[in-house]
């Protein structure tokens, strides 16, 4: 079964809106752990606009399940990593203006960079993933690269669904065909929803893990929480 790890970025967005502690980031992880939740995904940016760093060593007490830390590995990044030591870190090239991410990695452009980088998390005892889009050649690179998984980009899937989801299927069919072939695990993110995210999961079995925040969260505001872990953990059977 494919694991659901929620990213809580967005209960840090709403509690940083008033300076305060309101949502507790802390206390919605745990809760979510006891709905189902599989795992926990942050992904602290560079100017904390959400996740903040010291919520990343804070959720280090107190995640049960798989802690997952996604971010550009910039040399802030790189230490806090280590130092928290997750169980998973998934490099992203998100560039700071960004209003999220928006592309996955070129793996054979950054082959020297991301073969130092993710020998250093290995050799910390940490798995990493690496977010590349739907290209069997950024796939091929990223087993050079050394990456236990990738994490597919899945916003073009997510768009496209809408209009043909045998068609925004496709490129990632192949793609976990590619990884699979070249043992690399695969985990899938970005923008998959209630509506789409059964469909991406019975098209690709070996779909190890789904990090979900910004669809989920929104999701919640009409089911609760509660509910629609429950319902994400059932289209993921
Ligand atoms: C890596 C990825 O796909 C992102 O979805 C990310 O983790 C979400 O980040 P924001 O919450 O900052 O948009
Ligand atoms: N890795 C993707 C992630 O953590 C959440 O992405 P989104 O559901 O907020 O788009």
């Amino acid at each position: 079964m494919t694991k659901l790890s929620v990213n809580v970025n967005k209960i840090a967005t709403l509690r940083n809106a008033r300076g305060g502690n309101v949502p507790d980031l802390l206390k919605v992880s745990r809760d979510l752990e006891s709905f189902g939740a599989q795992g926990i995904t942050i992904h602290p940016r560079p100017d904390e606009r959400h996740i903040r760093y010291q919520d990343a060593r804070d959720l280090k007490t107190i995640v049960k399940t798989e802690f997952n830390i996604e971010g550009n590995p910039i040399p802030k990044f790189i230490d806090l990593v280590l130092e928290v030591k997750p169980e998973q870190v998934t490099l992203v090239p998100d560039s700071i203006e960004a209003i999220t991410s928006n592309a996955g990695w070129n793996t054979i452009k950054y082959k020297d960079f991301l073969t130092d980088v993710i020998k250093t998390f290995k050799q910390a005892g940490i798995r990493t993933s690496i977010f590349v889009d739907p290209d069997p050649k950024m796939i091929r690179g990223a087993k050079e690269v050394g990456t236990d998984r990738i994490e597919l980009y899945t916003e073009s899937y997510a768009t496209d669904y809408e209009l043909n989801k045998e068609k925004a299927i496709r490129p990632f069919i192949e793609a976990a065909k590619s990884a699979k072939e070249l043992g690399l695990g695969i985990n899938a993110g970005h923008d998959l929803s209630l509506d789409n995210i059964q469909y991406f999961a019975k098209n690709i079995p070996n779909l190890l893990e789904v990090s979900i925040g910004h669809a989920l969260i929104s999701e919640a505001l009409y089911l609760g929480l509660d509910n629609v872990v429950n319902m994400y953990l059932h289209k993921l059977k």
